[in-house]
């Protein structure tokens, strides 16, 4: 299976910088291996997806209300995401467990809006530092594999130990590779033979120099890129360094 390179761009892009960005990823989009994918704001997902249309790079948003509409102030739904020309929805991300209070029990709940609406939704799961300390990440991430994803989760999951976001640390190799290796066991537990074809992506501090190394490593199904998305040559030398699969 190809590999997924998808750039979560978290709150930042106004207009012009966004449409810069984009289509500077699109130029250089047919000679990759990869699929692509950004998540912009949300309030710039309308005109990132225009400026799009007809490459194969892909749009999403970085997050989903449960509902489809209602009284949320602030919040925006699945269906508004794919109305403005997004494909694909990031959730549960850490940041959003983090600043949100969100749960496993609400991301199941979102991920089942997201699809709802045709949506792709990429999970996020990872233990935090002191967990990892305590040897406890297989139990943390465990648990939010099941408790986030439905029995008939299609989606992708990206594994992103919250300690290595943002923080230019990252796992070694075979911390990752002992990481993908039992989400991919828990995955196949939980949704039977279709847990072998969910694409299992690695996110914290990708970077262009321990991209090639961290692509190679076995189940890694391609990177959620944070701050490196931001920067298009950043973010497509890591797109190269995909093995093509
Ligand atoms: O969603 C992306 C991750 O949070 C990774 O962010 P980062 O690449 O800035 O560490």
């Amino acid at each position: 299976m190809r590999q997924l390179i998808a750039g979560n761009w978290k709150m930042n892009g106004l207009v012009a910088d966004s449409l810069s960005l984009a289509r500077a990823v699109a130029d250089a989009a047919p000679g990759l291996a990869c699929d692509l994918l950004v998540c912009p704001p949300a309030t710039v997902i309308r005109p990132v997806a225009e400026a799009l249309a007809g490459s194969v790079v892909a749009v999403g948003g970085q997050d989903c209300h449960t509902h489809a509409n209602g009284a949320h102030t602030g919040d925006v739904s699945a269906a508004m995401l794919r109305d403005a020309g997004a494909a694909w929805v990031i959730l549960g991300h850490s940041e959003r467990r983090t600043d949100h209070g969100e749960t496993d029990t609400l991301v199941r709940a979102k991920v089942a809006a997201a699809v709802g609406a045709g949506l792709t939704p990429i999970v996020c799961v990872g233990e935090l530092e002191a967990e990892r300390l305590a040897g406890r990440e297989q139990e943390v991430v465990g648990r939010q594999i099941r408790g986030s994803l439905p029995e008939d989760f299609a989606g992708v999951v990206a594994y992103e130990p919250v300690w290595a976001i943002g923080t230019g640390r990252t796992p070694t190799e075979a911390d990752v590779a002992a990481m993908h290796g039992f989400i991919r066991a828990e995955l196949v537990a939980h949704l039977g033979e279709r847990g072998q074809s969910v694409r299992i992506l690695y996110g914290g501090s990708v970077k262009p120099s321990n991209a090639a190394a961290l692509m190679a490593v076995p189940e890694v199904g391609g990177a959620l890129v944070g701050g490196a998305s931001l920067v298009a040559a950043d973010f497509l030398a890591i797109a190269r360094a995909t093995h093509g699969g």
